[in-house]
């Protein structure tokens, strides 16, 4: 058995950022960048007003003088010319200013009468100008390392990019085995139940970034699971669920081993998830996770999402552990690393973390409420409440 961490840099051996695509903006919420964008205009592209009001010379001002309107400048339909000198403009939020050298008075600030205004007492502090090129400048480039967000994608649209370069989201073909298994919805014989483990690990896919095909279910025998194979063509990784140990029903390995899987490793030192199996098949990537329910997540969490995350592009696909103080006392781990399904309450500074008393993993009712998982080391000793722990976001 291999220790976790081990399997997580195999895994991310196995798989590199996908090809370059251009998408519009539109459709690129989500997805990581692959080359700068590059600004084609400055923003804002003149001296624009910050508020409705008056924008007045600084050289023209004078307290509780009367200045007559020259004009207006709307957001869209600035000032033709310059304003003769001991005039103001009338203006408004986002138009441009007329000239350099002014400041825009709030017109909460300024008696209007007529065509004319009466200046108030003092100027305000700020001129209330947004000044050229302030946001950005023509040129600039931009290309966050996390996936793109819908703020990314507003600055995008603001620099006049109208498509990205990104990389193409892999193919996910998700499989689950078992001649126990019905879908969802469907009613399951006595001796059946259903399966669960395809929605929840295609929308940890599609979480992540990967594009989805949920295939049939194989049946534990070495035509079904081959059969099954055959549709997984194309896909760049191929993840199945249950069959992967070591009952006489469990024949992922073996059939993946036939058709030409180079296989990376099987077990690994981890609770839940000792019979993950990993490996090269053609031209996809296989990741075989357990059968049990809580164990599929888990896997799923620490390995196929930093695997989607790096063929979708991001730089730093692995989640870092953070601490907690643990709240209750805990006994001492075997020979595999734990990952146990818990829950943060607020605490100061750090936040408390509380294993839930059944770690079965077969009991999704648990995981469900669940939040994080804390991570004990194998073979640890008994911990006590208050002390600092590891643990992973859900
Ligand atoms: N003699 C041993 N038995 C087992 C070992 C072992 O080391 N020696 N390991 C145990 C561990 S740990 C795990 S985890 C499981 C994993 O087994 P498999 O990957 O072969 O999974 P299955 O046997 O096919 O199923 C396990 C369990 O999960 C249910 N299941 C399977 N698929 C689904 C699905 N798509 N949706 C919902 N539930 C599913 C299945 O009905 C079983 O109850 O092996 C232990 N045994
Ligand atoms: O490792 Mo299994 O995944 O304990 O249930």
């Amino acid at each position: 058995m291999i220790s976790t961490r081990e399997a997580l840099r195999r895994v991310c051996d196995l798989v590199g950022p996908g090809a370059i695509e251009t998408i519009p903006l539109r459709a690129a919420c989500g997805r990581v960048m692959a080359a700068p964008a590059v600004a084609r205009l400055t923003q804002p592209p003149f001296d624009a007003s910050a508020m409705d009001g008056y924008w007045v010379a600084r050289a023209d001002y004078t307290p509780d003088a009367r200045l007559p309107i020259a004009g207006e400048s709307a957001a869209g339909r600035g000032f033709d010319g310059l304003p003769p000198a001991g005039t103001t403009v009338r203006i408004f939020t986002g138009a441009p200013c007329p000239a350099p050298g002014g400041v825009v008075i709030m017109q909460e600030n300024i008696t209007r009468e007529g065509d004319a205004i009466i200046l108030p007492p003092a100027l305000p502090e700020a001129d209330n100008i947004r000044p050229r090129g302030q946001d950005f400048a023509e040129g600039m480039e931009y290309r966050p390392a996390h996936p793109l967000t819908p703020r990314d994608l507003g600055l995008l649209a603001a620099m006049n990019v109208a498509e990205v370069q990104v990389h193409r989201r892999p193919v996910v073909a998700v499989i689950a085995t078992g001649d126990e298994l019905v879908q969802p919805g469907e009613t399951p014989a006595p001796d059946q139940i259903v399966c669960s483990n395809n929605v929840m690990l295609a929308a940890i896919a599609e979480q992540a970034g990967a594009e989805v095909r949920i295939l049939p279910i194989a049946r534990d025998t070495e035509e079904s699971l081959r059969f099954t194979f055959g549709l997984a063509a194309g896909a760049d990784l191929i993840v199945t669920s249950g069959g992967a140990s070591v009952g006489d029903h469990d024949l992922v390995g073996k059939v993946a081993a036939d058709l030409g899987m180079e296989r990376s490793f099987w077990k690994i030192a981890m609770r839940p998830g000792k019979p993950l199996m990993a490996g090269r098949m053609g031209n996809s990537v296989l990741l075989g996770l357990p059968g049990n329910p809580v164990s599929a997540a888990v896997c799923a969490q620490l390995f196929l999402v930093p695997m989607i995350r790096k063929m979708c592009g991001q730089p730093a696909p692995i989640q870092e552990p953070r601490h907690a103080e643990l709240a209750v006392d805990l006994g001492p781990t075997g020979p595999r690393r734990h990952y146990m399904r818990a829950r943060l309450e607020p605490g100061d500074p750090l936040p408390r973390i509380v294993p839930y008393d059944s770690q079965d993993s077969a009991r999704l009712r648990i995981l469900a409420e669940a939040d994080v998982l804390l991570i004990r080391p194998k073979d640890d000793g008994p911990i006590q409440a208050g002390e600092i722990v590891e643990y992973l976001l859900l």
